[in-house]
């Protein structure tokens, strides 16, 4: 294990509002450019692309991804980024626009190198205390946790959720959709070396030319083929990509590098589709081979968390451990890890 690296590991936050403003078919859509850019500057990363459709934009970050949709904010950043800044400035945004909150949920794994990370993700602690100093009154069912993993504590799942009196109880209202947030570590080096500007095929490339060449080649095309594709190569390494399809995002980044390579894999789908979440798994899997692998699923009934082993065990990697808990309006949250036979 390298001493210092990049940290691969992401932090993810989503925000949920609501508003009786006749503007909400836009919503947090009409935040305009340099709003968002400075926005982006307390977080300390930038926009590097971005798409749309009609139903929301995806923006692909120097530091992961953003996806804003009328009343639906979901940042996630890697590396040493100030993830959980960008919740003031974001507040007072909404506020203009008439939109409040009512609900939000912070989620990260475990940090490879945690004495990197600036305050306030010094630790779990410190991030609860700026959440809670951070969110407003109004989002009075709150809880904090972390979920642990059998394989060491390197795999623990961060997880906290706010919510007003109305949503949080999902029991009563399972969404329409579920969210799957899947971790890699040690991926296999000669897949991981794809992932180099120049190694997946040679020639001189920009970003996206590069980028483009690496959905094709690793075969992160054909996780869905439906969507439509923003991605981005970094220089001389790293990867990053957002998929729109309709109404939902899927989304992936790669740190290719060795001692600490790391890929996410994250994707929203809808309950009656859950069927698609073993090929989805499977595919990615076959993406990467990584030797260790954790998958959160979030507002999912448990067919969609029972197919996760099912999708993943048959292609060399045991469920060590599953964890589940309650949180207000997410429902339950399931935190399956697995690791190769070998390990
Ligand atoms: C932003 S990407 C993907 C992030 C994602 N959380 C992950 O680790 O899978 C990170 C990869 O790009 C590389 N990289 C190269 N230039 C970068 C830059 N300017 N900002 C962030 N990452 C960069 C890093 O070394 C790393 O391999």
């Amino acid at each position: 294990m390298a001493l210092s690296g990049f940290e691969g590991f992401e932090k993810r936050l989503e925000l949920h509002f609501s508003g009786n403003d006749p503007v909400i078919g836009i919503g947090l859509r009409q935040l305009d450019f340099e709003s968002l850019e400075e926005l982006l500057h307390t977080v300390q990363c930038t926009i590097v692309s971005a798409i749309g459709n009609r139903f929301f934009d995806a923006y692909v970050l120097s530091e992961s991804s953003l996806f804003i949709y009328p009343t639906k904010f979901i940042i996630k950043t890697c590396g040493t980024t100030l993830l959980l800044k960008s919740i003031p400035p974001l507040l007072s945004h909404a506020t203009q626009m008439g939109l409040t909150l009512c609900w939000c949920r912070y989620t990260r794994g475990t940090f490879i190198f945690p004495k990197a990370q600036p305050f306030p993700h010094t630790s779990f602690r410190e991030e609860i205390i700026y959440l809670e100093q951070s969110l407003p009154i109004n989002l009075c069912y709150r809880k904090a946790c972390v979920m642990p993993s059998k394989i060491t504590s390197q795999y623990s799942w961060h997880v906290y959720s706010a919510s007003d009196e109305n949503n949080h109880l999902v029991a009563q209202h399972l969404p329409d959709f579920f969210t799957i947030e899947v971790c890699m570590t040690e991926l296999d080096p000669v897949l991981a070396r794809k992932f180099y500007r120049g190694e997946s095929g040679g020639g001189n490339y920009t970003s996206d030319t590069s980028g483009k060449e690496m959905t094709e080649v690793t075969g992160i095309s054909n996780i869905n083929p439906r969507a439509f594709v923003c991605d981005f190569a970094f220089d001389p390494c790293g990867y990053s990509m957002n998929g729109i399809d309709e109404a939902h995002y899927s989304t992936i980044h790669v740190t290719p590098e060795d001692g600490y390579s790391y890929a996410s894999f994250e994707c929203v789908m809808a309950i009656n589709d859950h069927e698609d979440i073993n090929e989805v798994l499977k595919k990615v899997v076959q993406v990467f081979r990584p030797a260790t692998m954790s998958v959160s699923t979030t507002s999912a009934s448990e067919d969609v968390w029972t197919s996760v082993g099912k999708a993943i065990e048959p292609l060399g990697l045991n469920c060590r451990s599953c964890a589940i808990e309650e949180f207000p309006a997410a429902g339950n949250i399931v935190f399956q890890t697995f690791m190769t036979r070998r390990k």
